[in-house]
């Protein structure tokens, strides 16, 4: 299934409403399953978020859990903990390929009874959920900050509560963060030093009983590419945003200045403004924070024919796709020369784009999204377009909104 895009010009102004934070959602939808008298307002419509509200509500022996990585890595702390509760998680081929290891073995630390059904160290795996007592555990921190946030979003059910020992350089920090807050909003005590984290057990009622998720801002940096790539005096208003945001890609109001692209908070909205064109011939951002607005950048890089150098990009292979690699073939076949290592990416300069290339997607809600923007560039074609309702199911009606044309 392939759309099509036309070279188009969008509307000077326009309006869009952004559905919740797909990283905040299946946390407080976790925590909802723990102390049920959580309220949560403005949940993600994304498939990710239904997978996990489905497993948690499921009877099922055996849940599946498709492509969605924090959903899988939360349910298994989740259901690790559930005494007398024994599932299956198994997923997408992809998923079967995405590790769960160094989650597994902290939860075996705990005294988890988890073992891998097909190959050692991935999904699908087969949980007896047991009362854990034991409360300490040491991970490594440099591969999955999910992993991380798995294991604290059950840590106040745990009867000691638990004490997490990080190893190694820490990625993806404001996940871990977004975590710990959301925990702190609704009554939890935690508290984070010198790579140790602790989490008090609770066994009273929660402090706060509803709570408001934030508009993704992952899915708002589509919107800042675009507005990078229209004409001077561009307006694109997002809601619902805040400027002190949970969410680490909300840094693309700082990234994106870059780019000539001004952010205006008003009340519960973003005002995304294009304002001058950009000031330099090149780029260069350490992305180990942001890792899924890469795709983004990248692209917007390519459509402004500037040079760019991604760093902080380790996390990008055991994604959705190997997020390196797919980047690096679909950015060479509209005539990028482009360079990746483990952890970085290089975008050489590019004067002429090639026409109607066909985008390939690799299951990548984000390869999708991250390349539409070039159709106010290029006639652009992306494959399996549908792959965008992992986090935004309603992507091209809104950019149908903005005034894109395109043909399915
Ligand atoms: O905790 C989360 O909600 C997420 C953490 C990040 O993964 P890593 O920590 O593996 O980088 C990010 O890529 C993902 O989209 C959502
Ligand atoms: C990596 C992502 O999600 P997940 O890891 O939850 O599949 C993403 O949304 O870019």
């Amino acid at each position: 299934m392939t759309i099509q895009l036309h070279k188009s010009v969008i509307k000077e102004q326009s309006n869009i409403t952004i559905t919740g934070s797909k990283s905040e959602s299946n946390r407080l939808l976790l925590l909802q399953a723990l102390y049920p008298e959580l309220k949560i307002n403005n949940v993600s419509n994304s498939d990710d978020s239904i997978v996990m509200q489905k497993a948690l509500t499921s009877k099922e022996t055996t849940l599946d859990i498709h492509h969605a990585g924090t959903a899988m890595r939360f349910l298994t702390a989740y259901f690790a903990s559930k005494e007398g509760r024994n599932v299956a998680l198994t997923g997408s081929s992809r998923m079967k390929e995405r590790p769960i290891e160094i989650l597994v073995d902290a939860l075996h630390q705990l005294g988890a009874e988890i073992s891998y059904t097909e190959a050692y160290g991935c999904p699908p795996i087969r949980i007896q959920g047991k009362k854990l007592t034991k409360h300490k555990v040491t991970l490594k921190a440099n591969v999955s900050s999910q992993y991380i946030s798995a294991l604290l979003l059950i840590a106040s059910r745990l009867e000691n509560g638990l004490e997490l020992t990080l190893e190694g350089k820490i990625t993806s920090i404001p996940y871990i963060n977004m975590t710990l807050d959301l925990l702190n909003q609704v009554g939890i005590q935690t508290t984070f030093e010198n790579q140790v984290i602790k989490v008090n057990s609770k066994k009273d009622a929660l402090k706060t009983e509803s709570l408001t998720v934030e508009s993704d801002w992952s899915s708002a940096s589509y919107f800042y590419s675009i507005v990078a790539l229209s004409p001077i005096g561009t307006e694109v208003k997002l809601t619902s945003y805040k400027e002190e945001s949970l969410q680490g890609d909300s840094v693309l109001a700082h990234i994106y200045i870059a780019f000539g692209v001004k952010t205006v908070f008003g009340g519960d909205s973003i005002l995304l403004k294009k304002v001058e064109d950009s000031k330099s011939n090149t780029v260069e951002f350490q992305l180990n924070n942001s890792p899924d607005i890469a795709q983004t950048i990248a692209v917007t890089c390519l459509g402004l024919g500037l040079k760019c150098h991604l760093t902080g990009l380790h996390t990008l292979k055991i994604k959705e796709t190997d997020r390196l690699v797919a980047l690096q073939n679909e950015l060479q076949k509209l005539g990028a020369t482009i360079d990746i290592t483990e952890d970085t990416l290089t975008l050489h300069k590019t004067v002429t784009l090639n026409k109607n290339v066909a985008i390939a997607t690799y299951n990548d809600h984000r390869m999708a999204m991250a390349f539409a923007p070039l159709a106010l560039k290029t006639d652009v074609i992306i494959e399996d377009y549908r792959v965008v309702s992992k986090s935004y199911p309603t992507f091209w009606d809104d950019l149908k909104t903005l005034g894109f044309k395109f043909s399915k």
